[in-house]
Formats: structure tokens, C-alpha cells, sequence
């Protein structure tokens, strides 16, 4: 009696026939002997170059028992090509006749019914025996493959054992599976290794702007790391050595899933001043331009109302500042402002981040329960950051609380009555995320209410009282910036408006040592020193140039924040982090 997996093998083993058959395929055909050479396989090689040197250390432990077995293993890439080979060289020779060799493509259209091409074709591990090998001229082979996938699931390629059919082994598949996985793991592996390096990063940079003084701390308790803040008390030489607790750290542990100490961090539990905590007013908003003093007197005037205010404009051009005044300003001054980036809740915790959770409502929910942040934000200001960029689940669960003015903590029956004041904002252009079906119309309405666009940075005619704002905020007196420095400042477009502004500043200042800031010390492109921009020859920049400058005007405006940057290049932060690596694209 069959056992049903056999069935299911024997099924798929007949639709690989069949589908062989579609191609035009006929079993006594000779089968076809095209092979990848000379730079066509070295591209190949050098594009799977990563896979192949992870092969090599999975295909290194089995090597032996391969060998000895009479077998080869076979990595193929996701198009069916070997691209990596090792065993038995008295099987490879013969094993070669039928191409069973870096270069060879095994796809079924190409092989007929194969261990190879079936597991590429149906993404599992299956093994093909003798007669059960469409051409006749493959009888002689038994092989077992198993896929590879990355860690979102895509096909990397396949693993394949093979030998004579007389060394037909049960646990050849096994092993094929086996190294799979390892293979998988592998990479996997190294994805999140990259993960973590980019998070490393983004931390590195934010440590740098964060005043809290912030310890990571191993299972031993051992200092790993410390940004400036914290290096500043406990001092450098601390670093590698055991943390003694200071007074005013709170220690905070992260355990594994078996309660065991993982890292520790140590982040200094001090309060904040009345002047640390104080939020923007309208006097830090600093310009004199007509532009901006119009929509500042707005701004002011909608502080005055109860209704929602819908910010605009260009990233970095203060509307979280403009945000922030406006609760200063208003009748709400005394009760909280609270924050939320719309563009990063996940989907599945809307509800949750929006209304809160009763204790115990899902799995993974903290056992206390969960304020949400409307009822944070009761009697005082909601800012809605990133607006544009909410999922349309999130925007109609916005849109019933704006209507009803009620909120149902999630796992909860009661209904609370939450009054908040909202004010929105987004770079975005949301008439067109209404005409592409991304935002909703009635909810932009609602949150219309008074809709005030900010001016981008280019657009406004009062830069250089600007710079000797920001300038004198990190303690430098005016005027030290020389003619031609101003001159630079001026041409320049600011895609990242006053927060590139600022980051260029305090690069400059710091480049400058205490000199005039001169054109020489601000790190920004020149506009026709641009590579996208033709020259007067026409000559067209090299892809590679291209890619390096968009990447640059995309971390300098964004102020190296990877996710920013990599959203305005619109690729994976990770993609992003490799592009970085591989240009060598450093911070100046
Ligand atoms: N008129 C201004 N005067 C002084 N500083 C300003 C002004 N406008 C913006 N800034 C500063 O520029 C930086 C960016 O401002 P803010 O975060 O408010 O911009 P945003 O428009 O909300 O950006 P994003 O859309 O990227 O969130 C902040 O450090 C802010 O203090």
C-alpha cells in the first residue's frame, strides 16, 4: 500500500512528466548539452558569491561521507544553474557526461523530470529514482534536492545530492534537507547580523543627539557599551569593566525565553529640568521671512480655538516645532501633548496604540493593561506625525474616534469620553493619497480644519538669520561664516530643509575649529557639482556615481537616520546599509 506521501510525490513526479511532455519534450531525446562558460559563469559565480562560500562550509562537512558514498553534492541557484560542486570524482567524471556540473542548467525544460528542476518548480524536497527520471539517459542517477529560501521566504536555490542508482540511499534526502537548512541558517543568520549592525548604527547616531546617559551592560554585568552622556560619568576605562551602580541609574534586564539574564541597560533615572521638559513655543520658532511670519500669525490664531490644524510641508521644515507651539500657546498648555508617528504603527496594534488594552486582551499584551494614546492625551493635544503615511485600517479606526469622541480599550466593553485636541501633519500630498485610494477623503476633511503649509527652507528669503540662530544655539558667536560660505548656503536647495541646515552647521562648526566657517567646511553638494546634472559635454554619469550621490543628499538630509533615508531612496534600509558599505560612503 502507498503511503500518502508517496502519493503526493508520485503525483508530483507525474505533473513534472507532464509538464516535460508540454514543453515538446520526448524521453529518448538527447538531452540538451548547453553549458555556461567563461565570463557568462564567472558572473554568475560572482553574483551567488555569498551562497557559494556558505555552501563551501556546509558541503565541507559532509564531503567525506559523499565522497565515500559515490555521490556529488550540487549547489544550484534559483535559475537552475550549478553554481557549486564537490564528491566523488570517479561519479563526478560520469556524472560530468550528463552535465552534472558548474555551468549545467537543470531546469525541467531543459533536463525533463529532475530532482533539481522539481524542487525548483514545486519548493519542496523530493527525491527522483532511476526510470523516474524523464530522459532515458538520466535512468542511471538517483538524487534527492531540497530548497532554500531567504528569510522573507524567496527561493535562494536548491541542494542536491546525486549518485548511481545502485547507491541508492533512504537517507540521501535527509541529508539533502539537512544541508539545506544549514545553508538556510546560515544566511538567515547573517541577514539579522546585518539587522543588528544597522540598529547599532541608528543607535550610535541617536546616542550622539540623546543627552540620557545610557549604559548596555552583558550577562555578566559588564560594561559593552556607553554613549558620550554616560562615558562622561562613569568615564572611559569603564568600558569592558563591571558595572559598579551609580546613584541615579535605574538597571533595566532583558532575560531569554528560559528567565535567564541576556543584556541589561543601565539608563540614568534623573528628572528633568522644568527647562529639559519644556516643549517649543512660538518664540523658538526662529525667521523672518514674510512667508513664514504669515503662517506663524496663523498658527498663533488657531492656538486660540479648539479646531484640528492640518500641518504641511517639506521633512525638516518645523511642523513638529509649529506642532508643539501651538499647545503652548493654547488653553491646554497645563495638560499633555502627546506624540504619535502614524507612518510606524504596525497594523495589527492599531487599535491598541490608539485605545489602549485591558489587562490580559492578547497574547504578548502587558499584564497591567495599556493606555492608549488618546486617553494620554485627554483634555490636551494629539500630534499626528506622518499622517499621510497611515494604514487605512488605522485611518478608520481615527475617524470613528474624531466622529464618536469615544474610545473601547481593546478586550474591554466600557466606553471612555476622551476630548483631545488634534493636530496633524505630513510631507505628503494628500489630495493625491485620496485620488490613489491611500487616504481617506472624510478623514481629511476632519482633520482639515485649519491647514497650514510651511515653507521649504529654499523658498524662504531669511537663511542666513537662520543660521546665526541656530548657530548661536550651540554657543558660537555671529558672524563667522565668510562671503563665500554665505554665498554656498544661499545656492543650496535643502531638500532636508532646516534640519539639514542644522546638521550642515554643526558639521561646519566642528570642521572649522573655531575659524571662520568658510565654503570649504560646508559638507554640501554644490548644485553643479552635482553628477546628475549634465555637464556642458553632456557626458552622462556612471550608474555607480549616480547611486552614491542620491544616497549621500539622502543621508545628509535626513541626518543619517537609515530608515529616513532609505524611505526618500525608497529601498530597504538594509539595501541601503549594503550600498553604504560597498561605496564606503562615510559620515563627512
Ligand atoms: N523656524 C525654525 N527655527 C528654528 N529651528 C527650527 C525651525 N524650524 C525647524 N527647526 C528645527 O529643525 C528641526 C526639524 O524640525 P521638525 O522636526 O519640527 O520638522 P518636521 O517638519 O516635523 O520634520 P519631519 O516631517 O521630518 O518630521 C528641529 O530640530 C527643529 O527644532
Amino acid at each position: 500500500m502507498l503511503s500518502l506521501e508517496h502519493t503526493n510525490l508520485t503525483n508530483v513526479m507525474a505533473q513534472s512528466w507532464k509538464r516535460c511532455h508540454d514543453f515538446g519534450l520526448s524521453p529518448s531525446d538527447p538531452v540538451e548539452d548547453h553549458i555556461l562558460t567563461g565570463n557568462r559563469i564567472q558572473e554568475v559565480l560572482k553574483h551567488n558569491k555569498h551562497i557559494v562560500n556558505y555552501a563551501e562550509q556546509v558541503f565541507e562537512k559532509m564531503k567525506d561521507s559523499i565522497t565515500q558514498s559515490g555521490q556529488v553534492a550540487l549547489l544550484i541557484d534559483a535559475r537552475g544553474t550549478i553554481i557549486h560542486a564537490v564528491g566523488d570524482p570517479g561519479f563526478s567524471r560520469r556524472a560530468e557526461i550528463v552535465q552534472l556540473q558548474v555551468g549545467a542548467n537543470w531546469e525541467e525544460k531543459r533536463k525533463g523530470t529532475n530532482a533539481i528542476g522539481v524542487a525548483l518548480m514545486e519548493k519542496i524536497p523530493v527525491r527522483v529514482h532511476a526510470q523516474e527520471h524523464y530522459f532515458s539517459s538520466n535512468h542511471f542517477l538517483t538524487c534527492a534536492s531540497s530548497p532554500v529560501f531567504d528569510s522573507t521566504g524567496q527561493l535562494l536555490g536548491v541542494i542536491n545530492i546525486s549518485g548511481k542508482q545502485e547507491h541508492y540511499h533512504p537517507h540521501t534526502l535527509s541529508l539533502a534537507c539537512m544541508a539545506a537548512d544549514s545553508l538556510q541558517n546560515k544566511i538567515i543568520m547573517e541577514e539579522s547580523n546585518r539587522e543588528h549592525l544597522i540598529t547599532l548604527k541608528e543607535l550610535e547616531y541617536t546616542a550622539h543627539t540623546n543627552p540620557l546617559p545610557l549604559i548596555s551592560l552583558d550577562r555578566d554585568n559588564r560594561i559593552i557599551r556607553a554613549n558620550q552622556a554616560a562615558i562622561r560619568i562613569v568615564g572611559k576605562d569603564a568600558i569592558g569593566k563591571e558595572f559598579i551602580p551609580v546613584e541615579g541609574f535605574a538597571v533595566e534586564t532583558i532575560h531569554d525565553h528560559h528567565h535567564k539574564v541576556w543584556r541589561s541597560v543601565a539608563v540614568q533615572n534623573k528628572k528633568l529640568s522644568e527647562a529639559e521638559r519644556r516643549l517649543y513655543t512660538f518664540d523658538d520658532i526662529a525667521g523672518s521671512c514674510p512667508t513664514l511670519m504669515q503662517k506663524k500669525e496663523l498658527a498663533q490664531r488657531a492656538a486660540l480655538t479648539d479646531y484640528p490644524v492640518l500641518l504641511l510641508g517639506e521633512s525638516g521644515t518645523g511642523k513638529e516645532l509649529f506642532a508643539q507651539s501651538i499647545h503652548t500657546a493654547s488653553a491646554r498648555f497645563a495638560e499633555p501633548f502627546i506624540a504619535l508617528n502614524c507612518s510606524a504603527i504596525p497594523e495589527s496594534l492599531v487599535e491598541s496604540e490608539l485605545f489602549g488594552y485591558e489587562r490580559g486582551a492578547f497574547t504578548g499584551a502587558s499584564k497591567d493593561g495599556s493606555t492608549g494614546k488618546f486617553e494620554a492625551a485627554h483634555r490636551g493635544t494629539l500630534f499626528l506625525d506622518e499622517i499621510g503615511d497611515m494604514p487605512l485600517r488605522a485611518q478608520a479606526a481615527l475617524l470613528r474616534v474624531l466622529q464618536e469622541g469615544i474610545i473601547t480599550p481593546v478586550g474591554s466593553t466600557k466606553n471612555k469620553p476622551i476630548e483631545v485636541r488634534v493636530v496633524a501633519a505630513t510631507n505628503k500630498n494628500l489630495l493625491e493619497e485620496i485620488k490613489a485610494g491611500r487616504f481617506r477623503a472624510d478623514l481629511y476633511y476632519r482633520l482639515k480644519g485649519i491647514q497650514i503649509t510651511l515653507p521649504s527652507l529654499r523658498d524662504r528669503s531669511d537663511i542666513m538669520l537662520l543660521v546665526g540662530k541656530l548657530l548661536h544655539k550651540q554657543n558660537i558667536a555671529f558672524p563667522v561664516i565668510t562671503e563665500r560660505a554665505q554665498e554656498k548656503l544661499r545656492r543650496y536647495s535643502w531638500p532636508g530643509n532646516i534640519r539639514e541646515l542644522n546638521s550642515v552647521l554643526v558639521q561646519a562648526s566642528f570642521l572649522a575649529e573655531g575659524e571662520p566657517i568658510g565654503p570649504e567646511h560646508l559638507l554640501i553638494e554644490e548644485e553643479g557639482e552635482s553628477p546628475l546634472t549634465e555637464d556642458k559635454g553632456g557626458t552622462i554619469p556612471s550608474l555607480k556615481e549616480a547611486e552614491v550621490f542620491a544616497i549621500k543628499k539622502a543621508l545628509q538630509s535626513t541626518e543619517w537616520n537609515l530608515s529616513k533615508a532609505a524611505a526618500l531612496l525608497k529601498i530597504g534600509r538594509t539595501t541601503l546599509y549594503r550600498k553604504i558599505e560597498e561605496y564606503g560612503i562615510t559620515v563627512f
